[in-house]
């Protein structure tokens, strides 16, 4: 099976409108999650990167397994007050709201080089949060790998001059 084939496409959810791309259908498949880490972690081969960053929640899941891969750390980017220790923050909109991510201050160090991992890329806003929050602590963000990308949303218009690849793109949103 192809890895598009794994994936569900929820309408109306969680609100009128959105097509929901459910990423669960595919890890709840043991070949779809080999399938899935697989794909996204060769597109880091030949890359030159010192950490992994990944956004809660399901950046965790495909961000875990490739930085532990690589052997490379993990760095989370958790939704406002989870993390317990100092802190760096940056406000961002989502498809459907808004919010704050926040990482831990001496997770990263100035010069290193950052590859950002997610499942889905939407408007774009998260990702572009992400780049924010790593260049305030002086690292540079050389990749980010998606599995999923709503072309309709335009979120690579928030990314430009920035390598950005995805496994499956969608046309609409
Ligand atoms: O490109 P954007 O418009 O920023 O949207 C993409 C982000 O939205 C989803 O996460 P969400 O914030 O819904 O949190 P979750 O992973 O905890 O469900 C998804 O996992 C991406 O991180
Ligand atoms: N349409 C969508 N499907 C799955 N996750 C999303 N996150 C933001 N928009 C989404």
């Amino acid at each position: 099976m192809k890895i598009e084939d794994y994936v569900l496409s929820i309408p109306d959810f969680p609100e009128p409108g959105i097509v929901f791309r459910d990423v669960t259908s595919i890890l709840q498949d043991a070949d779809g999650l080999h399938l899935a880490v697989d794909l996204m972690q060769e597109k880091l081969e030949g890359i030159d990167f010192d950490l992994v960053v990944g956004p809660e929640s399901r950046g965790f899941i495909f961000g875990v397994p490739i930085a532990y891969n690589m052997h490379k750390p993990f760095i989370p980017v958790r939704k406002e007050g989870k993390l317990p220790r100092e802190t760096v923050s940056v406000e961002y909109e989502l498809e459907y709201g808004t919010g704050v991510l926040e990482i831990h201050k001496d997770a990263i160090k100035p010069g290193q080089r950052v590859v950002i991992i997610d499942d889905l890329m939407a408007t774009g806003g998260t990702n572009q949060a992400i780049i924010n929050l790593v260049e305030s602590l002086g690292a540079t963000v050389v990749k980010t790998v998606f599995l999923m990308e709503l072309k309709g949303l335009k979120g690579r218009d928030k990314l430009v001059g920035y390598d950005v690849e995805s496994i499956i793109a969608y046309e609409g949103k």
